[in-house]
């Protein structure tokens, strides 16, 4: 069914009423493609009064300019000697045909009957079946029978138009990215028609579009000349903008390579399918990649928008680092993703309609969440969040207009129109900056860790050092000790009988080398068990002591080297004394004892030794054994033959 609006029975109407009477009888100059100018109302000035006259002056106004508008959209379109390039829309009638089926004989039957409506001046939205358009245009221009007419806006399937001259005849041409890009009158993003307008006749223009992504209707009229200049100005500017691009994409494309920062892999992901969005959506893609096959023109936009989505999220969440600083947001970010994934697998078999419109609105949904997630970042202080969210700002202001003027909330000028590929340069600059930022950042932060691990390190490493001396000065101290406690007696505070093993060895050598005798003493405490039995051990060790020192205290004058021997035995070195000086100290020795006591608390008690003497022969007895032997078997002798008393050994050096 079709929703003709009568817009001109209206206007008819609202004429027989009078409101338009002025309009009639003066129209206003009118320059091809300007807008009319308004209702100039001076003239009834002197028959009313002066605040009447100031309300109806601006009553008057407002009905002038609304009814300059219908007349407009109404008007036939002149095109003028001196005109080159003119926007259609002021002059266009439009009709809905939610069917699609409606034939150019029907619209032009609904053309007669006055049922086409002024064309509004915000795009259409996305709307089922296709829209009519029409305007009659008059050639007043000799040097130009030819014009191209160009529906400035890539992404219409299917754009049919059809001429009908004064003499009844109908030509028809068809474009559209439903079409093989070939159909084109000239290789040009836009569809395009070259149009025969002969000299002074005025010829019906019918364009019917149809779309199932935004429906978008930006007809102008070309002279050939005034298109070329202003195609070479087009591809410049979007030369710069996709230079600006590239050599973003392959910038960090190097310093994903080189650096290995996950980041710009997702960076140089995000503006590859961002770039592509904008290729197919400036026509680029269907002239350039795709142009035998129009199936896929028609799965592009939104195949390429839920990939340059899904490179924005991860881009972002490895950016902002929302696992580390945000884990809630990055989980929303992986929901995302995953639903622009399913979207993109989803336009293959999606009516493209569909997936083009839920995939266009999600835009703004996504934009909108790596913005507050890029807030929630920045407030947790994260500084490269900033910049980041800097640059979103620009993408998010200039795809906000795109889309805007895809669901025709805002009507259609060069920054609405353009506002995307501004912002996105911004934003793509921002964030190759931001990136740089993140990094030199990063490395700052790196190097401060590694500079207090390292002066950490340091510290760590000065103290072990010095529990490390500490412990090895323990170690000597308790080596040192253990060295003593090895060669001291415990008990007595003499050598040891192994040290003392140590201590002969020297003295041998030396008296072997400097010829000088060495005599040994074996001295043994007489009927040292009664002592224990009859007071004890404890005072057994007290005579022990006793006994030691005074012994020391006998060999102090000789250069002597005494040791405990084991048990109550001692021995005692003499270098430099013979057999006989040798038996002389140890009569001293014997002396002494005799002479003392063991004092204890409670007992007095007298000790008594037996002594062998034996002096060593430094050639004959190479080791201590034998001298040892010699020595013992003196003191067996002595004990034998009564105790208290030295023997000396039979074993006499030559
Ligand atoms: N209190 C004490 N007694 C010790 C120590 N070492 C050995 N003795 C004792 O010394 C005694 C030695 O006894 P014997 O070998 O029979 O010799 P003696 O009683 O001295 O007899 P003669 O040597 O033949 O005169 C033993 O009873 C040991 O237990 C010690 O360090 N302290």
């Amino acid at each position: 069914m079709l929703r003709f609006r009568d817009a001109s029975q209206q206007r008819k109407r609202q004429c027989d009423q009078g409101l338009f009477r002025g309009t009639r009888r003066r129209p206003p100059p009118r320059l091809p493609g300007r807008p009319s100018t308004p209702w100039p109302v001076g003239a009834r000035d002197s028959c009313v009064g002066k605040p009447i006259r100031i309300l109806l002056r601006g009553w008057l106004i407002l009905l002038t300019l609304f009814a300059s508008t219908i007349a407009t959209a109404a008007s036939p379109l002149v095109l003028g000697e001196t005109t080159s390039d003119l926007p259609m829309a002021p002059h266009l009638g439009s009709l809905h045909d939610p069917s699609g089926r409606v034939s150019i004989h029907d619209a032009l039957r609904a053309q007669q009957n006055g049922s086409f409506a002024p064309l509004p001046s915000t795009a259409l939205g996305f709307r089922e079946g296709a829209f009519w358009l029409h305007t009659t245009v008059v050639n007043r221009n000799p040097d130009e029978p030819r014009w191209l007419l160009v529906q400035q806006y890539a992404l219409s399937d299917r754009v049919d138009v059809f001429l009908r001259y004064p003499d009844g005849r109908i030509e028809h041409q068809a474009s559209g990215d439903s079409l093989p890009f070939r159909a084109r009158s000239i290789p040009y993003r836009h569809p395009n028609f070259w149009l025969r307008l002969p000299h002074g006749a005025p010829v019906d223009l019918f364009v019917r579009v149809q779309s199932t992504s935004s429906m978008q209707v930006p007809l102008w009229l070309h002279t050939p000349t005034s298109f070329t200049a202003l195609s070479r100005d087009a591809q410049f500017g979007i030369g710069i903008y996709y230079g600006i691009l590239l050599a973003l994409l392959f910038y960090n494309l190097v310093l994903w390579i080189t650096l290995r920062d996950a980041s710009y892999f997702w960076y140089v992901f995000h503006i590859s399918a961002f770039g592509l969005v904008l290729f197919t959506l400036n026509g680029l893609g269907f002239e350039y990649l795709w142009p035998q096959s129009p199936d896929f023109a028609q799965k592009a936009v939104p195949l390429f928008i839920c990939l340059g989505q899904i490179g924005m999220q991860q881009f972002a969440r490895v950016f902002l680092e929302l696992r580390r600083r945000w884990p809630l947001g990055d989980r929303i970010t992986l929901v995302m993703i995953l639903f622009f994934a399913l979207l993109c697998i989803a336009t293959f078999w999606l009516p493209t309609s569909l997936s083009t419109q839920v995939a266009s609105a999600s835009v703004f949904l996504s934009i909108a969440w790596i913005a507050i997630a890029a807030i929630v970042v920045t407030a947790r202080g994260y500084k490269p969040a900033r910049l980041f969210l800097l640059a979103w700002s620009m993408l998010l202001l200039g795809t906000g207009m795109f889309a805007a003027i895809a669901f025709g909330l805002v009507p259609k000028n060069f920054i609405t129109e353009y506002g995307v590929q501004i912002g996105s340069a911004f934003e793509m600059l921002l964030l190759s900056i931001a990136l740089g930022y993140r990094y030199s950042a990063l490395r700052n932060e790196n190097e401060r860790i590694v500079r207090e691990a390292k002066m950490h390190l340091e510290h760590k490493v000065e103290l072990r050092t010095t529990e490390l001396r500490n412990a090895l000065a323990q170690l000597g101290d308790a080596h040192a000790r253990l060295r003593e406690s090895s060669q001291r007696d415990g008990l007595t505070g003499l050598h040891t009988r192994s040290h003392f093993r140590e201590i002969y060895g020297g003295l041998l050598a030396r008296a072997r080398d400097e010829g000088k005798p060495l005599s040994l003493l074996m001295i043994d405490i007489d009927h040292f068990k009664q002592i224990n039995d009859s007071h004890g051990h404890l005072v057994g060790d007290e005579c022990l002591r006793w006994a030691a020192q005074s012994i020391g205290q006998t060999l102090r004058p000789y250069s002597a080297v005494p040791a405990r021997f084991g048990g109550e035995e001692f021995i005692v070195a003499l270098p430099g004394l013979d057999l006989a000086r040798a038996q002389q100290v140890a009569t001293e020795v014997l002396a002494q004892l005799r002479g003392g006591a063991c004092r204890t608390q409670d007992h007095e008690i007298r000790i008594t030794a037996s002594i062998g003497v034996h002096e060593v022969d430094p050639t004959r007895e190479p080791g201590i054994e034998a001298a040892l032997r010699h020595a013992d078997e003196a003191l067996y002798r002595a004990k034998h033959e009564g105790r208290d008393r030295v023997r000396v050994s039979c074993a006499k050096p030559d």
